[in-house]
């Protein structure tokens, strides 16, 4: 019989690592060795003798503690937010120095989430405009949201591959922020409001019509199928992987 992923889980007392706890917990083929919340120190990952670590904390953590991961040998599946290109190219870097070592950066777990980015990615091309509204609780600590640009980015790319230009914006007066944050050329709108968990809207407008792809999260379960695809997939995937649709066959 495989023996069981030892897994570690950063950010344990947080929203999400409360749940990733419970998840690895139950999982028949996963072992829960360690479980570390914000002032606890690193190397009790490695006297746990964990092999993958989970990281859901802050964005003012998360690097160091990938980095951690990747010095001792450790495979990495990351949701926290705040890995733009500059970091994640430095963490390339640093994996090509350790070619057995898997991390998957997953700017969001769920599956749905992950097809209506793809969607979305896909119908980019045929409409004029293309905007993004994200919607998150209030307790959000960054904006726009990680799943909201990697969106804008997977749109930005096919529209670029496709020759499509920007979308039509006559704005010429509006207070600040009132058109959103600019990602990639993409607009791209926050909302934080009680009772929300993660949702998203990308609306694609073309002459006479409009198609919205939209995807809600009601309970931060709908990301755990999705953490322990990562966990079980990502020493089969060295070096790093950005977004969970780098483990799944879209296009099949
Ligand atoms: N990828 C996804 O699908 C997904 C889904 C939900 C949330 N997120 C992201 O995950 C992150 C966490 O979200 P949350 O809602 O659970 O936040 P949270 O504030 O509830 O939890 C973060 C926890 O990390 C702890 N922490 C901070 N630094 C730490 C460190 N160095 N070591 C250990 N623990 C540390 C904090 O004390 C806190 O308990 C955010 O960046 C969020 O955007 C990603
Ligand atoms: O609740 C959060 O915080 C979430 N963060 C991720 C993001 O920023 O996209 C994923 C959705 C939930």
């Amino acid at each position: 019989m495989t023996p069981p992923l030892k897994v570690a889980v950063l950010g344990a007392r947080g929203r999400m690592g409360a749940e990733a706890v419970k998840a690895v917990t139950a999982a028949e083929d996963m072992e829960l060795v360690a479980a570390l919340g914000r002032g606890e120190a690193l190397e009790r990952v490695l006297e746990a003798g964990a092999t993958h670590l989970v990281d859901l904390t802050v964005p003012a953590s998360t690097e160091a503690n990938v980095r951690f991961a990747v010095e001792h040998g450790l495979h990495a599946v990351v949701g926290t937010t705040g890995w733009d290109e500059d970091r994640r190219a430095a963490l390339a870097a640093l994996l090509a120095g350790h070619p057995d070592t898997g991390v998957l950066i997953a700017p969001n777990f769920a599956l749905g989430s992950v097809l209506a980015s793809a969607f979305a990615a896909r119908a980019a091309r045929y409409f004029e405009s293309v905007e993004i509204i994200e919607l998150h609780h209030p307790d959000k600590v960054d904006a726009p949201s990680g799943t909201a640009v990697r969106t804008a980015q997977l749109v930005s790319a096919a529209r670029a591959a496709a020759g499509v230009p920007a979308g039509p914006d006559a704005t010429e007066h509006a207070l600040d922020g009132a058109r959103g944050a600019d990602v990639g050329g993409v607009r791209v709108h926050s909302v934080r409001l009680r009772g929300l968990v993660a949702h998203q809207e990308v609306l694609l407008g073309g002459p006479g019509e409009q198609l919205t792809i939209r995807h809600d999260s009601y309970d931060r379960a709908s990301f755990m199928p999705g953490v322990l695809l990562g966990l079980r997939s990502v020493a089969a995937h060295p070096g790093l992987t950005y977004g969970l649709d780098g483990y799944l066959e879209l296009n099949a």
